[in-house]
């Protein structure tokens, strides 16, 4: 019998029910006349609802007056949480006046479904009409959905026996086997963000949130929906509202929603509370996009660097269910850099963090050696991510780094010579750049950074087309500050040229110097833009008038290597050039010199 003494009723209601809950006759109608007349008298006598949970042998095990309460229902031993794989065999029936009917809430839906009811009767006494709800089976499974049947008048009810509809369903449910997690399925999700007072520095909300799916996408996962709510600010225990929270429990259940992911970073008592209120994973921006990088790390150093940050996000969230779910799920969230799965035990944590940094560092040493070696100018591209970075690169030098289109497609730093005649550079690609990226994540790709802040031009590469454009490039130059960086010559390169009418191609011509317009696909505006990186690139170089001696034609093979000849004569005191040479080589060249050009 269901635990009346729960109930905060007075005491008149309290021995009504306890009187009610008697009859205990066994009878096969939905509901038998005796016990709809009691009921009746009680719901127009006390002016409040009444649901009833009946067995299948019309037996009443339980009675609650007003609104059905999970809380009371889950502590009550006779229903079970089935996961919505078979029935329970109990039935529940709401009996009241100037109900709706015809529809259920979203809590009606998620009890319904919870504790697998075997139907749902919702009468209303006044109308005198009622409508039953049956759970809907679709290719052998529950699913979490219903078919409605009606309207009945209350005399139907009498003489109703639902035991074969019953009968039905079960029949149609394939036994013992789970729909829950199927091997390979995709991840479903749900996205929800917060609409704050507008503040014209960020990103729309519907920017935010499309640019969240392509992240949740390119991490594996399939995008359910979206939800949106308006506040003023987050809340402090759940970052949406409590209310809001509830409603996101019941569709995640409904929906059969895997995790769900915030647009922020959530703190970790935020993260704590929706994990217990809600059961499923919940997972924030940074743990998203940690879970990308942990999937598109290469390097040794890459992947050392993602796992580090991993672990600094995950230490302080490591408290309650959040921990166990982590521990028991797999899936986004969970991944770390290669096959491993992520260490969730505290104290281990800890000691790998330490073990994580040292190596780190003695990796980082060695990079510096190797840099020390090299002597051509850097040039690093840097942008929003899938602003074309790497498909320039390829463009321009034929290196086949993967370019994709896919939110950080490039995590590691690549280099490649780019031969520009009269010079040459190494081209650096970068990771791409991003909004609310907190900067314990921005850490975690210091590699990549560190080849931003040793380059000596950049080439600031923004997606033309992009409707957030000039956002994206305001977030560019943020990061860029932050790495102190913006000193640097940085030209910047609209691509995308081809996805965009010619006047706004005109436009951004003239936005920011030196800029070039290309499209790295199509090759349009190439020329331009290597003209562009000649210039920087030489604007140190001096132009030099030298004679060599006829036993030095080693050094006219040399220059014609590696250094800009502008012209070539045989003379009687030797060979004339006029050449354009970086720094370096016009030191080395001083005693040939007869005349320096001054720019
Ligand atoms: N239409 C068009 N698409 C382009 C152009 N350049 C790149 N793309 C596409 O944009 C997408 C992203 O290109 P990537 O080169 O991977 O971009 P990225 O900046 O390296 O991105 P991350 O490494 O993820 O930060 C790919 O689908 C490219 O094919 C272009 O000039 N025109
Ligand atoms: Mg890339």
């Amino acid at each position: 019998m269901f635990p009346l003494d729960k109930l905060k009723v007075s005491r008149k209601i309290y021995e009504k029910l306890e009187e009610m809950i008697q009859w205990s006759d066994i009878h096969t109608e939905l509901i038998s006349s005796k016990k709809l007349e009691k009921v009746k008298d009680f719901v127009f006598k006390n002016d409040i609802n009444l649901h009833l949970i009946t067995n299948r042998r019309g037996q009443i095990l339980g009675v609650f007056p007003g609104e059905m309460d999970e809380t009371i229902l889950r502590e009550w031993e006779e229903i079970t949480f089935n996961n919505a794989q078979s029935l329970s065999g109990l039935r529940w029936l709401i009996f009241g006046v100037d109900l709706e009917i015809y529809n259920l809430t979203l809590k009606e839906k998620y009890i319904f479904v919870r504790y697998g009811f075997d139907l749902y009767l919702k009468a209303d006494l006044r109308t005198n009409e009622a409508m039953i709800f049956y759970p809907e089976v679709c290719e052998g499974f529950l699913s979490r959905s219903f078919v409605s049947e009606g309207s009945y008048s209350l005399c139907d009810l009498t003489h109703l026996d639902p035991e074969y509809r019953i009968e039905e369903i079960e029949a149609e449910l394939k036994e013992g086997s789970s729909h829950l997690i199927q091997e390979g399925l995709k991840e479903r999700a749900l996205l929800v963000g917060l609409d704050l007072p507008v503040n014209k520095d960020q990103y729309s909300l519907e920017e935010s949130l499309a640019e969240l799916k392509q992240l949740t996408l390119t991490a594996g996962a399939e995008v359910v929906g979206m939800i949106i709510q308006k506040r003023d600010a987050p809340h402090p225990a759940f970052y949406i509202g409590q209310g809001k929270a509830v409603e996101l429990k019941y569709r995640a259940y409904l929906e059969q929603i895997d995790l769900i992911i915030f647009d922020d970073e959530l703190t970790p008592a935020q993260q704590r509370n929706l994990e217990e209120l809600i059961e499923v994973k919940i997972v924030d921006r940074s743990r998203l996009i940690l879970d990308i990088f942990a999937q598109h790390a290469r390097t040794r150093e890459g992947k050392l660097q993602v796992e580090l940050a991993q672990l600094k996000y995950m230490l302080p969230r490591l408290t309650g269910l959040g921990s166990k779910l982590s521990r028991l799920g797999g899936g986004i969230g969970t991944r770390g850099p290669g096959e491993t799965k992520l260490e969730v035990d505290r104290r281990r944590i800890r000691k790998r963090i330490q073990d994580l940094e040292k190596e780190i560092k003695q990796l980082a040493g060695l990079r510096e050696l190797h840099q020390q070696n090299r002597n051509l100018p850097v040039v690093a591209l840097v942008g929003y991510t899938n602003a074309g970075k790497s498909t320039l690169l390829n463009k321009l030098t034929n290196a086949g780094v993967l370019s994709e289109d896919k939110l950080f497609a490039t995590l590691d730093p690549t280099m490649r010579k780019l031969d520009l005649g009269s010079s040459a550079v190494l081209l650096s690609d970068t990771v791409g750049f991003i909004q609310k990226l907190p900067h314990h994540l921005i850490a975690a790709f210091r590699a990549t950074l560190e080849e931003v802040q040793r380059a000596d031009i950049l080439l600031h590469i923004v997606d033309a087309s992009h409707s957030e454009r000039e956002l994206q490039m305001r977030t560019v130059w943020n990061v860029l500050g932050d790495l102190e960086v913006l000193e640097k010559p940085i030209i910047t390169v609209f691509n995308k040229a081809d996805l965009i009418s010619t006047n706004e191609a005109e436009y951004l011509r003239e936005r920011i110097r030196p800029s070039a317009v290309i499209s790295a696909l199509t090759g349009e505006g190439i020329e331009d833009l290597l003209d562009l990186i000649r210039k920087e690139v030489e604007r140190d170089f001096k132009e030099l008038e030298v004679i060599f001696p006829y036993n030095q034609g080693g050094w006219v093979e040399k220059l014609h290597k590696t250094a800009n000849v502008l012209k070539e004569e045989y003379r009687n005191e030797g060979i004339y050039m006029k050449v354009k040479v970086d720094p370096i080589l016009a030191g080395q060249l001083e005693e040939y010199v007869i005349r320096k050009m001054v720019k």
